[in-house]
């Protein structure tokens, strides 16, 4: 191999990590490209952290080799490997009266010289890794006197002060908020693509690490049960597998996960399409009811999100007309339903459309308790459609909910309104 130009900063082969009388994984062949962001991922205690520590050369692998720049680990000095790797891990450390400059600077003793004395250069690299980290405001407080996530950001700015190739990183997130959560998991990406950083972090946030990652291995029962671009690895099976989970749903489609419920409260027929429905079916399957929806083109957002939260779901290709087999069928799944709600799909031409909203009417002909998010009303397209058989109107998602709540459907009878208490919100 060139070691100039390794295809991979950081590969390791048959690898075993794990501690004197336990093997945690084994059989590991990986390899991290330049300017890759690498993700592991996989539920608590796999060995994400083991592997981390491993290939930071903190622990000794079990078997098999690590090379980090087309070179042995082990042949490689301290000097050099910090000037190639720098790592991030867990540990709360609290270095007494430190300034975060100061803190930051000690990632510069690969750099410096044997007194660890600090020239211009060094200054500027200890701004500019600050910089990167969006924590330029911090130079001169307390590191003690940070919060979590302005810790955060130091230890990534000494790690990127050490000028790295590859950055190893354990749950970088950890603690944060969501804005911090976000702004750290950017910067770890631009790392990637302006500076040409490997960024290997283990992560808990699968919907995130779908989102920045160009690889990811998940770990899991002592190997890496799938490796490669998060958008062919991580499908809805994978992923419940991955963190053996029933009650939620991943969808690399809709790229996060959906809650399922216990749908003990009754079944709810809800017509929808184009995305009418999505925060419909949410709202019910929060709030304890089975949902059946249809008919829905098989490229709709409402039908990735029905059946990734387990709705009963009649779905067809959006060129075909609705035949009478199909509306047949989701007659009697309206039947089932104690409720029908009408999301307020857009009631055109088109051949869906107008199969739902034959379905629509013979709810209403059926006489099945109907709600409305239609704030205009129903248009009836069937003469024979009795004028009485009104739904009850709801403006929004949060009259429909109250209506839901209140069970408006069993005392309503005629009215074409339901008009919420003053408290509704
Ligand atoms: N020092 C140690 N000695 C022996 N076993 C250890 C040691 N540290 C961790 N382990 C065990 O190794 C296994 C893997 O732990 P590890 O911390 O690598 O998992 P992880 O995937 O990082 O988990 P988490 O997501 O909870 O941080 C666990 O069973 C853990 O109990």
């Amino acid at each position: 191999m060139n070691h100039n130009k390794p295809n991979h900063i950081l590969s390791c082969t048959d690898l075993a990590v794990g501690y004197k009388d336990k093997t945690v994984l084994s059989d590991l062949t990986l390899g991290f490209a330049p300017g890759q962001f690498v993700s592991l991922l996989g539920p608590n205690g796999a060995g994400k952290t083991t592997l981390l520590r491993t290939f930071s050369r903190h622990l000794k692998p079990i078997a098999g080799a690590i090379k980090v720049m087309g070179r042995p680990i082990g042949e490689i000095t301290a000097m050099d490997l910090a000037r190639y790797m720098a790592v991030v891990l867990t540990e709360k450390i609290s270095p007494p009266l430190f300034s975060v400059f100061e803190f930051v600077a000690l990632g510069r003793y690969p750099h410096t010289d044997f007194l660890g004395q600090m020239d211009q250069a060094d200054h500027r690299a200890v701004e500019k890794a600050l910089a990167a980290v969006n924590a330029g405001n911090l130079v001169h407080r307390s590191f003690s006197d940070l919060s979590d996530g302005e810790r955060q950001k130091a230890l990534v700015a000494r790690a990127l002060a050490q000028e790295p190739q590859l950055l190893l990183l354990d749950e970088p997130t950890l603690h944060l908020d969501l804005k911090h959560r976000m702004e750290v998991m950017s910067i770890l990406r631009n790392l990637c693509h302006s500076h040409g950083i490997t960024v290997v972090a283990s992560l808990h946030d699968v919907d995130v690490a779908a989102k920045v990652s160009d690889r990811v291995a998940l770990i899991k029962d002592g190997g890496v049960s799938a490796w490669g671009m998060p958008e062919t690895v991580l499908s809805g099976p994978v992923v419940a597998d991955l963190y053996d989970f029933n009650d939620a749903r991943f969808s690399s489609r809709l790229g996060g996960i959906e809650f399922r419920g216990t749908g003990s409260k009754g079944r709810i027929f809800v017509l929808a399409g184009a995305g009418t429905g999505a925060l419909v079916y949410r709202m019910l399957i929060k709030r304890g009811f089975a949902v059946s929806t249809g008919i829905l083109c098989s490229n709709d957002v409402d039908y990735y999100v029905a059946r990734c939260l387990g709705a009963d779901c009649m779905t067809q290709t959006s060129m075909t007309w609705v035949n009478s087999e199909t509306l047949a069928e989701a007659g009697k799944k309206l039947d089932a339903c104690e409720l029908v709600i009408d999301c307020g799909f857009d009631n055109g031409h088109g051949p869906i459309s107008q199969g739902n909203q034959k379905l629509l009417e013979m709810a209403l002909k059926k006489g099945k308790r109907v709600m409305s998010l239609r704030s205009n009303g129903i248009e009836k397209t069937d003469p024979d459609l009795p004028a009485t058989d009104g739904p009850i109107i709801c403006r929004d998602a949060a009259e429909l909910l109250e209506a839901i709540d209140h069970r408006a459907w069993v005392h309503h009878e005629q009215k074409q309104t339901f008009n919420p208490s003053p408290t509704a919100a």
